[in-house]
């Protein structure tokens, strides 16, 4: 296929975006007292307002135009059929696959996936009763207190993010954490605390190479083994996730504690594995169930329903309008759930290591923006940090505001305060205040009129600055899951209209491959490989300074 902005949707799509210069998301909803109504959806417990947006009806048939210019249907169709379509590595993607509770039979060549879909579950949800009911024991017979992940990327974020989003959840009587980076003081710090003799430690890696992942875990099998003064300890002590049993074996866990996942799914797309057995053992394995669930809905959603209709598809399709037509650089993530903290780091890499490509699938270099940087804070907190710059900044920053209608934590007003707040900036954030409003206001709190005057054009704000609006009535297991699964068909749709891969990540290899030639030199203390004079000097730096 040639490039996407050759196409005549796309010419269109460019001509539209002109004629709607100069027109204000104010006046679209003066015009139309159905606006909200008609622009917003609701799926899996998930309530989405999308009519804070710059476009109008013939926008979104615009888009939905594109959307089947580029064939998105069938693409959807493909992924859940079990097609390969991560072509550079010659794989399914099925995270759909493990939340797949019709067990509807999902073939990859021929050969159905649900059955070893469902016993990982079955072997998950087994591990998960013999460690809360204590009948795991540690080495020495005490039963576990503290379990550990050590991972990255994919195989850390997910479950940390989902942990502390369910917090609420948790169950008493077992704490799980996170250690991830090759910096010693993450992993020094975390095991400061805890008894190895009731520690459980969960290495997770799809590849089980990975350097930091691998660092971690031997630094903490060294500590196991030293505290408890037996090799056999590690036996009672370590899980692994993985892909690879080979490498599972070579490190010494047995590969009867070892739980797997396939190739077909991405490390960014795992939590809904085994790697999600720190979620499962936080929450119960019930409650991961539901977050499958969740999940679940909306992937029926978006394989079902019309894209007119299909809320991950009409996310994906705004956000190419930002990215393309108004050439927005950036998108920000805007949960207002403090335990939704890690959500915006966990879709940055969602998004950016699936879409940060600039060659199509048939390896063509792109002359249109893809992936935008994906970036945001809890609220209330980010107002009082960046909002600024989104309300009067010079650039163009779509927003998603994420707003659970309940709390937890029934405490005094404070989630009434949390509504209020969510529900201004997104008001604000559109309709803005016009310089005359700016001076009136000032005027009528007995201002003289020559400040006034000189104030306003500080005081005015253009609005018409784009939000999307996500309710949920509570965050829960389902309600998240299905939140998840919302963003990553929303990251598909907008990598099928990019035309790129969503789904491999070769960008992060290069550094890889160099951090193990520094590393080398770094040991032997002396630098000989060719580098940039920059890099050299940096490295010749390091060595004197170190010795
Ligand atoms: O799970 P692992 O194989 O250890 O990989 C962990 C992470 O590292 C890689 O560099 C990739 O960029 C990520 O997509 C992946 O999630």
């Amino acid at each position: 296929m040639s490039l996407v902005n050759q196409t005549p949707q796309w010419q269109a799509l460019a001509q539209h975006w002109e004629r709607l210069q100069g027109v204000h998301m104010r006046d679209l909803f003066a015009e139309d007292p159905q606006r909200a109504r008609r622009l917003s959806g609701e799926v899996a417990g998930l309530y989405v307002d999308y009519s804070k947006h710059r476009l109008t009806g013939e926008t979104l048939d615009l888009l939905l135009g594109l959307g089947a210019a580029v064939d998105l249907p069938g693409w959807i169709q493909r992924m859940f059929a079990g097609e390969r379509i991560n072509a550079t590595e010659h794989r399914a993607v099925l995270h759909v696959a493990l939340r797949n509770r019709s067990n509807r039979p999902i073939l990859v060549d021929g050969e159905d996936v649900m059955p070893q879909v469902n016993a990982v579950l079955e072997q998950m949800a087994e591990l998960v009763e013999r460690i809360h009911s204590g009948q795991w024991r540690g080495f020495s017979g005490e039963p576990i207190r503290d379990v550990v992940n050590i991972g990255i990327g994919g195989s850390n974020l997910g479950p940390k993010m989902v942990c502390e989003a369910l917090t609420p959840y948790h169950r008493e009587g077992l704490r799980v954490h996170f250690v991830s980076n090759v910096d010693a003081s993450h992993i020094a710090e975390t095991l400061k605390h805890l008894d190895p003799a009731q520690t459980l430690f969960i290495v997770a890696s799809k590849t089980f190479t990975t350097q930091e992942t691998m660092t971690n875990a031997h630094t903490a099998r060294r500590w196991l083994v030293e505290a408890l003064g037996d090799e056999a300890a590690v036996a009672h002590h370590f899980l692994a996730v993985s892909t690879n049993a080979e490498k599972v074996a070579a490190f010494g866990i047995d590969t009867d504690n070892m739980l797997v996942f396939w190739d077909w799914v991405g490390g960014r797309y795992s939590l809904w594995s085994a790697i999600g057995l720190p979620i499962a053992l936080a929450v119960g394995f019930e409650r991961f169930v539901e977050l499958l669930e969740g999940a679940h809905a909306m992937d029926e959603h978006f394989r079902c329903a019309p894209l007119g209709e299909s809320l991950p598809a009409l996310l994906g399709l705004i956000g190419v309008w930002y990215t393309d037509f108004a050439r927005a650089a950036t998108h920000a993530l805007l949960p207002y759930d403090q335990h939704l903290k890690y959500f915006p780091a966990y879709f940055q890499q969602g998004d950016m290591e699936s879409n940060g490509k600039h060659v199509t699938r048939e390896g063509e270099t792109v002359t249109y923006p893809t992936g935008p940087v994906v970036w945001g804070e809890p609220g209330t907190d980010g107002q009082h940090a960046f909002y600024q710059l989104i309300h009067q900044g010079t650039q163009l920053i779509p927003a998603d505001f994420i707003m659970p209608l309940t709390s937890h934590y029934d405490v005094g007003d404070h989630h009434l305060k949390l509504l209020a707040n969510c529900f201004a900036q997104t008001e604000a954030l559109m309709r803005g205040r016009t310089l005359e409003e700016a001076r009136q206001e000032m005027l009528a709190a007995g201002m003289e009129p020559a400040e006034a005057e000189a104030l306003a054009p500080h005081r005015q704000f253009d609005g018409n600055r784009p939000t999307t609006t996500i309710l949920v009535d509570q965050v829960t297991p389902q309600t998240l899951g299905a939140l998840i699964a919302l963003y990553e068909h929303k990251i598909f749709t907008q990598g099928i209209v990019w035309g790129i891969n969503s789904f491999d990540q070769w960008g992060v290899e290069l550094g890889k491959q160099l951090a193990g030639v520094i590393l080398e030199e770094l040991t032997d203390g002396a630098v000989t490989a060719r580098h940039d004079a920059s890099t050299a000097n940096l490295l010749e730096r390091t060595l004197q300074r170190r010795a």
